[in-house]
């Protein structure tokens, strides 16, 4: 089975913590995948090729992969340069997220040519985006899915506290491709709203994966 068929309506979880966050380290992304696949996931999104040999050495699951780098001429930061999509083509991820906002690229490098070199690396893509004007280029530029990734992190979108599931309805409606919704998915009930939106699978990173963030939550509520 391709790995989108595999995915279609389960629960992808994601698996990330940054050098500055507590967890940073490729054997607790393992085992938080790990954690994850028990509970359910049938796939992982995780950030750097070390973190994705480590995830698919320890649970055997397909990977969505993407590398986070910060350059001074560009906000774009997931996976922005062909220096990041050759670095995430010596693992064995399956699928590739890239951001595809309508933003300039670092270095002037530009889309067509991430794609077709990810594609020629045998890779699905996935567009990461912040509104449904970007969700319909990325289709036009050969993305094979769409994720709401982004909806709230561009000045020019929503800040919302929840999913975006306006654009998971728009561009599930207009798009004959997978959309993946992501970003915010913060309780399980959140899971049936943006399915009844038309979204291909959902996407959940911190409600899971990031225990910092669960547990503000939890002392917040001694505060109010
Ligand atoms: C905006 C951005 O950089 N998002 C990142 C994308 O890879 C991750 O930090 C998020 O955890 C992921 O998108 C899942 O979203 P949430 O953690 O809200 O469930």
């Amino acid at each position: 089975m391709s790995f989108l068929a595999d995915v279609q309506g389960k629960l992808i979880v994601s698996c990330q913590a940054l050098p500055d966050e507590p967890l940073h380290s490729s054997f607790i992304m393992g085992r938080m995948a790990l954690a994850a696949k028990e509970g359910g996931a049938v796939a992982i999104r995780a950030q750097s090729s070390d973190d994705i040999r480590e995830i698919q050495k320890v649970t055997g699951l397909p990977v969505i992969g993407l590398v986070k780098r910060n350059y001074e001429d560009s906000p774009i930061y997931i996976t922005p340069t062909m220096a990041e999509v050759e670095d995430l083509l010596t693992t064995d991820c399956e699928m590739i997220a890239l951001d595809m906002t309508d933003r300039p690229r670092p270095q002037g490098e530009k889309l067509p040519d991430l794609l077709a070199r990810i594609h020629e690396g045998g890779r699905l893509v996935l567009a990461d985006i912040s509104t449904y004007e970007e969700g319909m280029a990325a289709a036009k530029l050969g993305a094979d899915a769409i994720s709401t990734t982004l909806s709230g992190y561009t000045p020019y979108s929503p800040q919302l506290s929840g999913p975006d599931v306006e654009l998971v309805t728009a561009l599930s409606r207009d798009l004959d491709l997978p959309v993946f919704a992501e970003g915010r998915i913060n309780e399980p009930a959140d899971i049936q709203r943006v399915m009844a939106a038309g979204a291909y699978a959902p996407i959940v990173g911190s409600a899971i994966t990031r225990p910092q963030l669960i547990t503000a939550k939890f002392a917040q509520a001694l505060s109010v």
